[in-house]
């Protein structure tokens, strides 16, 4: 019996319906082919699962749908392989995404079970004095409390805005379990790894760490910390899909619970970029006494594939509340004592944020602060008729007419910066420092709204005014974003680069770190470089983890475009650190604004007392 399913709905992949299908063709069974569609297009969504019993997703099954289902053959529970699980709450999931959340939560659950709190109340003190020497209490307060609170931690996840200075803190925890690894459980002279999801993000994680070491190298000598400072890694800072050896012929890795990783502490930036396969893969290759440190921001957009892990680890902890003998310990070192969570709450005091923000003097702090959690009504109609907030600005952007005008607008403000950067005199050096000023960050890839569209457009424009060829590929002054890591050349997905005439003709420069962490320049020939794009105007996505000075952000004038999520503005406008303008009509920044990223999984229930 193969009936045909009913016509494909607009988001849904081929493979959903060829499952369904599938799954008709040899179970017989409507029931189960549409569940199993559902499943597949909301994994095709980045959900982990189907909630069938929610009225919201538009599934909303009875009770006697959900039990007929129930009872099939290909459909279980989760305590034994079955092709399906459908549990409790209606979630139904391939299997795959089920084993996927439940490994991934019993393995946090497990670490978060073996803390300890090693320290003595009075070491503590003296450290934090010693590696907080001359920070006042109160601002530094939560960056005081992670050091204070890693030590006995197997599992720790520090969170926090730009610039609250998680990176900054992370080289303190490190040394403070460099310091007391023996009373930690780890050897002595532990091994450190760092990682991040993306090339890009690793390689600004082993900046930061290397600056991070810098500093404290200076300010510590006679300290007890200062002879463990050159043991903290910088150099090194690897994807994870390297870390976990990756083997990209059969889509595997060669670490997992059978061959777990050497490094006793590992380090990952931009956590909330993880999806829910590759951190199960992670906690799965840690060995017992391991310590994973996550470090990223919850309110950025979520990870491309299934899952979001960061924000369901973070929403599943008590916020800023601590188990009682972690605040007990904690509050004497601190200004403001820490508020006492609920005693059975497995993630509390695993999971600290730091809410402070370095970045001193920006006028568009505050915007970002607003936008990062729903957004206060207030704050936002005065946005919406001021058309400003500090340095968060905004431009009515309706139409394609309208999109020109404010990049005509974007080009004469900034001629003079642009005029520099296709001169041929620019040391690449410079080239390379002026054109992380400015970027164009778009919502969508393709159309005239779309990255793609925009890097047309500027280069037409640019093409007028400054005489440039349009015609040919490849010009001076061109930017270009490397798409995909080529691992033998060192050039990473999110590499920013410039095509510069020179000597050796036409040449693409990018600033790389050598194997100490020090930035330095390379470049290569156009034909060498692997799959890469104009990068005049990148989508939000690819910026995540990069900075810039200035950022315009366009977004689509369709309010009902549903890439617009609150995530997407918080991320594109976080990525600026003096000044930022939306490109946007009200409605579609409103509609953007009220829509928060939901993806339907049960990985934060599993994290909550039970
Ligand atoms: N306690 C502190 N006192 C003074 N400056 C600090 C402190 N902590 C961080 N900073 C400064 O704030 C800036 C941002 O810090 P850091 O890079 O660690 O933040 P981050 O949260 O990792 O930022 P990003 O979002 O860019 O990853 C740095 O210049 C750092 O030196």
């Amino acid at each position: 019996m193969n009936r045909p399913l009913p016509p494909a709905a607009a988001d849904e992949r081929a493979i959903d319906q060829s499952l369904a299908q599938w799954v008709l063709g040899r179970t017989g069974s409507a029931l189960l082919a549409a569940a199993v569609r559902a499943a597949s297009r909301a994994e095709g969504h980045g959900h982990s699962c189907a909630a069938l019993a929610d009225p919201d997703t538009g599934a909303d099954l009875d009770t006697d749908a959900l039990e007929a289902l129930r009872r099939h053959d290909w459909v279980g529970d989760g305590t034994a392989f079955t092709p399906f699980v459908l549990d409790a709450q209606g979630r139904f999931y391939l299997w795959r995404n089920w084993q996927h959340e439940a490994k991934l939560a019993e393995a946090i659950l497990r670490r978060c079970a073996q803390r300890t709190l090693p320290i003595p109340a009075d070491t503590l003190a003296d450290d934090l004095a010693t590696l907080f020497a001359g920070m006042p209490r109160g601002a530094t307060d939560g960056q005081r409390a992670a050091v204070a609170a890693v030590p006995g931690a197997r599992f720790f996840v520090l969170t926090g805005g730009p610039g609250t200075g998680k990176t900054t803190t992370v080289v303190r925890m490190l040394l403070m379990l460099l310091r007391h690894a023996h009373a930690c459980g780890l050897p002595a002279w532990p091994s450190i790894a760092l990682a991040a999801p993306t090339g890009k993000a690793a390689q600004r994680l082993a900046q930061a760490v290397a600056k991070g070491k810098a500093e404290l190298q200076a300010s510590l000598p006679g300290s007890g910390f200062h002879d463990f400072v050159p043991h903290i890694p910088h150099a090194e800072a690897r994807t994870l899909h390297r870390l976990l050896g990756y083997r990209p012929m059969d889509d595997s890795f060669g670490h997992g619970p059978h061959n777990p990783l050497a490094e006793d502490i590992v380090v990952v930036d931009e956590a909330s970029m993880v999806d829910l396969a590759m951190m199960r893969q992670l906690l799965q290759a840690l060995r017992p006494a391991a310590v994973l440190i996550l470090l990223g921001d919850p309110g950025q957009l979520a990870s491309v594939d299934a899952g979001s892990v960061l924000a369901d680890i973070v929403a599943a902890a008590p916020r800023q509340r601590l188990p009682p003998p972690l605040a007990g310990l904690l509050a004497p070192l601190l200004q403001q004592a820490p508020d006492v969570a609920a005693g059975d709450a497995p993630l509390a005091g695993q999971v600290l944020a730091l809410t402070h923000s370095w970045r001193a003097g920006s006028g568009l702090q505050r915007g970002v602060e607003a936008l990062r959690d729903a957004p206060d009504p207030a704050w936002l109609d005065a946005l919406l008729d001021q058309r400003r907030d500090g340095d968060l600005h905004l431009r009515h952007c309706p139409t394609v007419h309208a999109m020109r005008a404010c990049v005509d607008g974007w080009i004469e403000r900034h001629a003079g910066l642009l005029q520099s950067l296709l001169a041929p005199a620019i040391d690449a050096a410079e080239a390379l420092q002026r054109l992380r000023q400015l970027q164009i960050l778009c919502a969508l890839r393709d159309g005239p709204f779309g990255a793609q569209g925009i890097n047309e457009l500027v280069l037409r424009r640019l093409a007028v005014r400054f005489g440039i060829d349009a015609s040919r590929a490849w010009y001076h002054g061109r930017p270009v974003i490397v798409t995909r890591n080529d691992y033998a050349r060192g050039l990473f997905n999110g590499d920013v680069g410039i095509a510069l005439e020179g000597a050796e003709g036409l040449r693409v420069w990018f600033e790389l770190s050598d194997r100490d962490g020090n930035a330095g320049l390379r470049s290569y020939s156009p034909r060498a470089l692997p799959a890469h794009d104009s990068a005049w105007a990148i989508t939000i996505h690819r910026s995540q983890g990069s900075e810039y000075r200035e950022v315009a952000v366009l977004l689509p004038p369709d309010a009902d475009n549903r890439i617009l999520t609150r995530e997407l503005v918080y991320t594109a406008i976080s990525r600026a650190k003096e000044h930022a303008e939306i490109w946007s009509t009200d409605d579609a920044l409103r509609a953007g604004l009220a829509r928060p990223i939901r993806r339907q999984g049960g990985l934060r229930e599993r994290l909550q007392p039970r």
